[in-house]
C-alpha cells in the first residue's frame, strides 16, 4: 500500500527511538524514487561501522545515498525534483557540523526556512530531541541544545506533519 506524503515531515525522537526507521518506512511508503542525505561525517573508527551499517542496510532497497555536512540547503536544492521522496538523517548533526565549522547558523537555518516552501520533493527530516535533559554544564553544549531546538521549531511550523519517536513508537504531534 503507498502512503502519500503531503508536504515536509519531521520525526523527532531520542537516541535509538527507531526515529530513523520510522521515516525510513515514510519514504518506503510512499512509492516515490528515494534519496538519503546524510549529514553525519565519520570521524573515527565507531562512526565508520554505523555508517557502514547503515548503507548496508539501505544497500539493495532502491536507495541513492548523498552526503552533504555542512551545504544542506544547497544539496537539497540540487537534487530537488517533483516525484521524488528525499530523506534528511539528521538535523541535529547538521547544526553539529555548522557549529564546529563556525558558520552562521541563524543564516542557515532561514535558507532552509525559505526553502521548505518551494521544495518540490517530498521531504522527511529526521532529528534527536535533545532539550529533554537537565541543562548541561558545557557552554557548548547548551548552545547545540538552544540551536537544535529552535530549529525544530521552524522546520516543525513548516511541516505537513510532525511524529515523536520514543521507544519505536510513534507519536503524531501535527498533521
Ligand atoms: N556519511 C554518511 N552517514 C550516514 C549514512 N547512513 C547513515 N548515516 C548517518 O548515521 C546516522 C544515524 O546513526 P545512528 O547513530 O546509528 O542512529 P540513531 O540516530 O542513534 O538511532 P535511531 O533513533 O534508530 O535513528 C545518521 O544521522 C546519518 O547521518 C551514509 O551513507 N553516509
Amino acid at each position: 500500500m503507498t502512503v502519500s506524503i503531503a508536504g515536509p515531515v519531521l520525526v523527532l525522537g531520542g537516541a535509538r527511538s527507531g526515529k530513523s526507521a520510522f521515516a525510513e518506512k515514510l519514504v518506503e511508503n510512499s512509492g516515490l524514487p528515494m534519496h538519503y542525505l546524510a549529514t553525519g561525517r565519520a570521524f573515527d573508527d565507531e562512526m565508520r561501522e554505523r555508517i557502514a551499517h547503515h548503507r548496508a542496510a539501505r544497500s539493495g532497497r532502491g536507495w541513492t545515498t548523498h552526503e552533504e555536512p555542512l551545504d544542506l540547503v544547497g544539496q537539497l536544492r540540487r537534487i530537488d525534483a517533483p516525484d521524488r521522496a528525499v530523506l534528511v538523517d539528521c538535523l541535529t548533526l547538521w547544526v553539529t557540523n555548522l557549529m564546529m565549522e563556525g558558520r552562521d547558523i541563524a543564516a542557515e537555518f532561514s535558507a532552509l526556512a525559505a526553502f521548505l516552501p518551494e521544495a518540490r520533493s517530498r521531504l522527511v527530516f529526521v532529528s534527536n530531541e535533545v532539550g529533554l535533559g537537565i541543562v548541561p554544564e558545557n557552554r557548548m553544549a547548551r548552545h547545540f541544545r538552544d540551536h537544535a531546538g529552535r530549529l525544530h521549531q521552524v522546520v516543525a511550523e513548516k511541516s505537513a506533519e510532525v511524529y515523536f519517536v520514543a521507544a519505536g513508537l510513534p507519536l503524531k504531534m501535527k498533521g
